[in-house]
Parts: C-alpha cells; sequence; structure tokens
C-alpha cells in the first residue's frame, strides 16, 4: 500500500485537507512543514529569518528521505515548495500517489491574508508575488503530479471526497 501525498500552493488546504482524509481514513498524518519546526525546534519563520532559505530547502530534502522510511501508509502533506526541486520530484512520485491540489492566485490572497506564517509572502507586494511565484511553480506541480485536483470554490470535505472517488477509496 502507498502513501498518498498532497502538493500545491501555499494556501492550496494540504495541510487541512491532508487532516481530514487521514482521518477519515484511520491513517497517520505526516506534514513535511510540522516535521520539520519539530527537527529544528523553532518555526518556518525563525528557520527563514536565521538561516535563509536554502538551509529550509536541505530540510525538505532531508525530511524527504526520512519519508521514504515510512512503512504503514499514511497521508502526506507537502510544504508548498517541495516539488520545486526537480530531484525531489520522483522522490516524491515513488512515495504513492502524488495529488495536486490547483488553487487560483485568488483563492490564495484570500485565505491567506493577513497570515504572518509563510515568510515568502510576507512584506508587500504579496498579490503579485502569488501569481507569479504560482505561475512559476505550476510546471513542476503538474511534472510531479499523479492527479490534479482543481479546489477553488470547494470545502476541505468536498476536496477530500474527490481525491477518495479519484482512488477508489
Ligand atoms: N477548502 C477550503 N476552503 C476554505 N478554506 C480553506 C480550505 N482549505 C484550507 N482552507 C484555509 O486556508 C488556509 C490555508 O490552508 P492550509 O494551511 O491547509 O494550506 P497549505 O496548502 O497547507 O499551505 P502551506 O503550503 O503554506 O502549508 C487555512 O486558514 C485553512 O483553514
Ligand atoms: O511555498 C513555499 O515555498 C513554502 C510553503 C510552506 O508550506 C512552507 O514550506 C514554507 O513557508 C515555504
Ligand atoms: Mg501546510
Amino acid at each position: 500500500m502507498k502513501h498518498i501525498v498532497l502538493i500545491g500552493f501555499m494556501g492550496a488546504g494540504k495541510s487541512t485537507v491532508g487532516r481530514a482524509l487521514a482521518a477519515e481514513l484511520g491513517r497517520e498524518l505526516l506534514d513535511t512543514d510540522q516535521m520539520i519546526e519539530e527537527k529544528a525546534g523553532c518555526r518556518i519563520t525563525e528557520i527563514f529569518a536565521r538561516q535563509g532559505e536554502p538551509a529550509f530547502r536541505r530540510l525538505e530534502e532531508e525530511i524527504l528521505k526520512q519519508l521514504a522510511e515510512e512503512k504503514a501508509p499514511a497521508v502526506i502533506s507537502t510544504g508548498g515548495g517541495m516539488p520545486v526541486f526537480e530531484k525531489n520530484r520522483p522522490a516524491l512520485r515513488r512515495l504513492g500517489t502524488v495529488v495536486y491540489l490547483q488553487v487560483k492566485p485568488e483563492t490564495v490572497l484570500k485565505r491567506l491574508k493577513g497570515d504572518t506564517t509563510r515568510p515568502l509572502l510576507q512584506g508587500g507586494g504579496a498579490e503579485s508575488r502569488v501569481r507569479e511565484l504560482l505561475a512559476e511553480r505550476e510546471p513542476a506541480y503538474r511534472d510531479t503530479a499523479h492527479e490534479v485536483v482543481p479546489v477553488d470554490g470547494m470545502s476541505a470535505d468536498e476536496v477530500v471526497r474527490r481525491i477518495k472517488e479519484l482512488n477508489n477509496i
């Protein structure tokens, strides 16, 4: 049996949907952002501020290696940048079925308005940053995914239902 791996942009709902899906399937939720915070003993914002983004990406790579050792089928929620590095893509696909939660910039902006936990969206110009980064990353998400679920206008429960439907579970 394989893991279900959720990928997609910040605010797509990977953590929220992952939690609900894991509860429904009676599986463990493994959230890479959370695993990194536990390992580093501090918040992601602090890792970015003190050590910079490259250090965070190295931690993501380590977590990905750790996940390859997980035996029991789980639901894995990834950080929004996990598939950006090309070498992470086959590693993600080897973990199981990769589901891309595809979201429009408008939805991201609505969901993450006032949020201070995503360092890449802090400071001014969040709107253009979301549009640019999402367009830049779209090919990486598509390249990694086995399945695509457009999530705009859907509740987390609806997204869970769609993922179950697609995978006959
Ligand atoms: N389907 C949904 N409908 C409405 N709001 C949602 C939905 N999914 C998630 N949200 C809300 O959007 C915000 C971001 O969701 P979440 O943290 O799950 O995103 P994420 O994809 O894990 O982002 P990141 O890549 O930064 O970890 C949360 O406030 C969450 O409650
Ligand atoms: O899209 C990204 O690059 C990120 C998304 C978040 O899940 C975190 O992994 C971090 O804030 C970086
Ligand atoms: Mg998340």
